[in-house]
């Protein structure tokens, strides 16, 4: 299937020269959806994931429907004041701001092998913090799944030593 063609692109939103891509229209078709999960769910397989993470909201779009099918579990990456028990944290910058990310501090467990998933992958801020967050706490991250890679903002370069699987290019 040609997934690009249910991205939509946004320009200037949500600031003057940021070129939107919005995943909304592959989530709101059934076969685009199951197919984006679907190549997703081999990659997992593939790197023996034992559970998912996604960052919030995106990731977890994308993220659930994977732990799904999978038959294993998901834990979520949010932002600060949202996860109800003890959290560690992690700093990190975006195309557009910066932020803190956390986690529930017995989310993972040691030695777990995790796959993060999430829609989008830019500057590698977000997956680089998740990735911090997962080794603090004891996980061995397999892999890093996204819909959408941007290239020209070498998001790949924040995390060398992690393997990575993104089904769009722009
Ligand atoms: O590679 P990066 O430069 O870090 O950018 C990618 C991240 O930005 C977006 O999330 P955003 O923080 O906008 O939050 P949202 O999912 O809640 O919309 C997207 O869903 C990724 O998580
Ligand atoms: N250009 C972009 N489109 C959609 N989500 C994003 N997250 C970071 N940059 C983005």
């Amino acid at each position: 299937m040609d997934l690009k063609q249910y991205v939509t692109t946004v320009e200037n939103w949500p600031k003057e020269g940021i070129s939107f891509k919005d995943i909304t229209t592959i989530m709101d078709n059934g076969p685009a959806y199951k197919y984006a999960t679907d190549e997703i769910v081999a990659y997992a397989k593939e790197r023996g994931a034992e559970i998912i993470v996604g960052p919030e909201a995106r990731g977890f779009i994308i993220g659930c429907p994977v732990a799904y099918a999978l038959e294993i579990g998901f834990a979520p990456v949010r932002k600060p004041g949202k996860l109800p028990r003890e959290v560690i944290s992690a700093d990190y910058g975006l195309e557009y701001g910066t932020d803190t990310l956390t986690m529930h501090k017995d989310a993972i467990k040691p030695g777990q092998k995790v796959l993060i998933c999430d829609d989008l992958l830019a500057t590698g801020g977000t997956v680089e913090a998740t990735v911090r967050l997962i080794e603090e706490l004891g996980g061995e991250v397999v892999g890093a799944a996204f819909i959408i890679e941007l290239l020209d903002l070498n998001g790949r370069e924040k995390i060398q030593n992690v393997d990575i699987k993104t089904l769009i290019q722009y």
